[in-house]
């Protein structure tokens, strides 16, 4: 499969579902068979090949998105036969046991109204209870149980119509891209995200739209930036708190080896993603180049989509994604006195959330990759060199010259990379390099992006029934 640059290629995908894609902001392709396809709103430019069924562009969502509820203006129509409630909606429907109705009941009881959690626990919900009717209202469906001491409770219909659509693909707004993202990469402006210059509200609008473009695009320039370790920190602390590590929390750093790693000189780094050797890798890795002054030269920053790269390998060769989803590969950090860390997961992770599969993070740093072990033993087809084979061809497609994006930061702009998706890399350079920056968690960013999302929704403030979907 090759993508042509600059015109409209087509793909065809495992699944022979032919997909147009865009060259440049790569936005669709790759197989359906493990994804969620779905409409999208894309439009696409009127396209010299034909695009065989589907005209228009198809978005491919790898992970789910956080589901916003809709006000939803058609009830659910909601049925009890035999103790099992059937609930019918857009099309979709779903059949709920008596105890999972209690189960997830929020009555002042069940559920706590200022902690969202739950007040019971699974030994108080009897798995054999019944349900002796249901009452339809304005509000939603009145369940009252037999026994449970005549346990009853309202239901919205926000609920019911909630819990049939989240069982549909979740549409999420991810781009991929290749390296004619260098035409126009993401990016937001400082200004923007400063309360002192933008007000409040403002400034946390302009947030939830960095965070989104983060979100989209796996990263996120911040232009305008005053140019110091004071300002870069405060920005970073716009999105959330900065996580601690055996490296400290802010850095501000040069090629002076104060610590042992390769970060700490004026080596060429390849692309990686960081914290391989945490069971949990920083959730964003925020760059900001503070100074490099001739006769300095070299320090440019490669960047490349891991999810597009991984998905082109799930395309031309679903066996090598199969074994980077499930070989567990050994990281360590050794290189600072005292310390050892490591941690042995596989290349790619892939969740299986309600039966979908969705890529969830791609975890490559092969300078820091530890001893690989066979216990299935040595031979010709040992897991080992089966394992080679995948990673050379994944290696290939992460350094193919389509896929790098290089870039030379300049004081003033503010790299923000999601370290789960998109690996970062760095050419060799010479003279005096000042690099400064922070590690934001993977909770703490979505949690941010959550909640803005909540707050600039149009959903009831606080509505319990709106919590731990
Ligand atoms: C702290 N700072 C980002 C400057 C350097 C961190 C070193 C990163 C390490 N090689 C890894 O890939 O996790
Ligand atoms: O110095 C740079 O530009 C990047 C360093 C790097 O890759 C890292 O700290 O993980």
């Amino acid at each position: 499969m090759s993508f042509r640059s600059g015109s409209i290629g087509l793909l065809r995908a495992a699944s022979s579902r032919i997909c147009t894609v865009q060259c440049g902001h790569t936005q669709v392709f790759g197989p359906t068979a493990r994804l969620y396809t779905t409409r999208s709103s894309l439009s696409v430019p009127s396209s010299r090949a034909s695009a065989g069924r589907s005209g228009s562009m198809t978005a491919i969502s790898l992970e789910r998105r956080h589901y916003a509820s809709k006000r939803d203006n058609y009830p659910p129509k909601v049925s009890l036969k035999n103790n099992v409630v059937d609930v019918e909606h857009r099309g979709r429907s779903l059949k709920l046991s008596a105890a999972y109705l209690l189960d997830h009941c929020r009555c002042s009881k069940c559920s706590h109204a200022k902690t969202k959690q739950r007040l019971k626990t699974l030994s108080e919900v009897d798995p054999n209870v019944f349900i002796s009717e249901l009452t339809p209202s304005s509000d939603g469906i009145t369940v009252q149980w037999h026994g449970q001491d005549g346990h009853t409770a309202l239901f919205p219909w926000r609920f019911w119509a909630r819990l049939v659509e989240a069982q549909s693909p979740q549409i999420s707004s991810k781009i991929l891209w290749d390296n004619k993202i260098a035409s126009k990469p993401p990016s937001i402006d400082y200004e923007r995200l400063m309360p002192s210059s933008a007000g409040e509200e403002e400034a946390e609008k302009a947030v939830l739209e960095w965070i989104s473009k983060v979100d989209q695009y796996g990263f996120c320039f911040v232009n305008g930036v005053p140019a110091t370790p004071e300002a870069t920190e405060e920005l970073i602390n716009r999105i959330g708190t900065i996580r601690q590590t055996h490296y400290g929390g802010f850095w501000d750093f040069t090629a002076d080896m104060s610590l042992g790693d390769l970060a700490y000189s004026s080596q060429q780094l390849p692309a990686h993603t960081d914290s391989t050797y945490f069971t949990d890798p920083s959730g964003l890795q925020i760059f900001h180049l503070l100074s490099h002054p001739p006769p300095g030269e070299g320090g440019h920053t490669l960047l490349v989509d891991g999810f597009k790269a991984a998905l082109q390998l799930e395309h031309d060769q679903p066996g090598m994604y199969q074994t980077l989803s499930t070989v567990p590969v050994p990281h360590h950090a050794s290189g600072n006195q005292g310390l050892m860390y490591r941690t042995c997961r596989p290349v790619l992770t892939v969740t299986h959330e309600e039966g979908d599969e969705s890529l969830e993070m791609v975890r490559w740093n092969n300078e820091d990759r530890g001893v690989l072990v066979d216990r299935d033993g040595w031979d010709e087809e040992s897991t080992v060199e089966v394992w080679y084979e995948a990673a050379r061809e994944f290696e290939r497609i992460l350094r193919s010259r389509e896929n790098e994006y290089w870039v030379k930061l300049q004081p003033g702009t503010v790299c923000v990379i999601d370290n789960w998706r998109v690996l970062h890399g760095r050419s060799s350079f010479t003279g005096s390099r000042r690099m400064c920056g922070a590690y934001v968690g993977r909770d703490d960013w979505r949690s941010r992006l959550w909640t803005l999302q909540r707050r600039f929704s149009n959903t009831q403030k606080d509505d319990l029934w709106d919590f731990g979907w």
